[in-house]
């Protein structure tokens, strides 16, 4: 047990998906694990552990924004030996092509600051997924036939953001869509030497102004889960 995680030693999957909201995971775990136990609520952060196809696998929350979700992944790695993460989260989407409910595979995350920043200093790390993930996501999101979308996202410290400025610059840059996480978890995937990938829903849109209810973003994105445990055991 950690300070944030009930779960006993062996109680955590080497393979674990993280969403942001805890209900998406309890819904997740029921929808698509087999025997899902729950192994974690300390502070209401829920995480269950099963099988998919008979492989073992851990669906934990993370929290929103990037300090929680480093809290939760360090002790994933360090305390139960997480081996693939793979978010499953909602984002904004920042261009005309990428329409809402879209899935996006983040290959890389700008970010203005993370909680490894005082780690870098002067230097830009650029956050990169595992590239074995990333094909197999891929192939997995071109057999559903879900329409899919793969390059650079957005992690910000903040879902209210005031600087139009920065989000124009990026939307010129190709940048897809906006998410709150996945610069710490591929920073921390790299400094522990883990394989990281986050799968993506396109829950709103910054141009148009759609934006999907919270029972949908809680309960309506399978076509994400799917892609990420197929790609977890290509
Ligand atoms: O739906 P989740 O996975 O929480 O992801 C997105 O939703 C939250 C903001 O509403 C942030 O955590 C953002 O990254
Ligand atoms: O962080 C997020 C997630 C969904 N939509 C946004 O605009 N931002």
């Amino acid at each position: 047990m950690t300070v944030h995680i009930g779960a006993k030693p062996g109680e955590i999957a080497e393979t674990v998906l993280l969403p942001g909201d805890p209900y998406r995971a309890r819904w997740a775990a029921e929808t698509f694990l087999t025997d899902a136990r729950l192994v974690n609520e300390v502070r209401g952060m829920l995480g269950y552990t099963g099988t998919w196809r008979g492989h073992p696998v851990t669906i934990h929350g993370s929290g929103m924004g990037m300090p929680s979700l480093s809290i939760y992944v360090n002790e994933l790695i360090r305390d139960y030996g997480a081996q693939t993460l793979i978010r499953i989260g909602s984002a904004g989407g920042m261009q005309d092509r990428v329409k809402v409910r879209d899935v996006v595979l983040a290959m890389s995350a700008c970010s203005l600051s993370t909680p490894s920043r005082g780690i870098f200093r002067e230097l830009n790390f650029a956050p990169t997924a595992d590239f074995g993930l990333l094909k197999a996501a891929w192939q997995a999101a071109e057999a559903l036939g879900v329409p899919t979308h793969a390059g650079q996202i957005y992690s910000s410290d903040v879902f209210y953001d005031e600087r139009d400025d920065l989000q124009a610059a990026m939307q010129r840059h190709g940048v897809l869509c906006v998410e709150m996480e996945t610069a710490e978890l591929y920073t921390l995937a790299a400094r522990h030497g883990r394989r990281a990938l986050s799968v993506l829903t396109i829950s709103d849109h910054l141009l148009t102004g759609e934006a999907l209810p919270s029972d949908q973003r809680e309960r309506s994105f399978g076509d994400m889960v799917e892609i990420a445990l197929t790609a977890a055991f290509a």
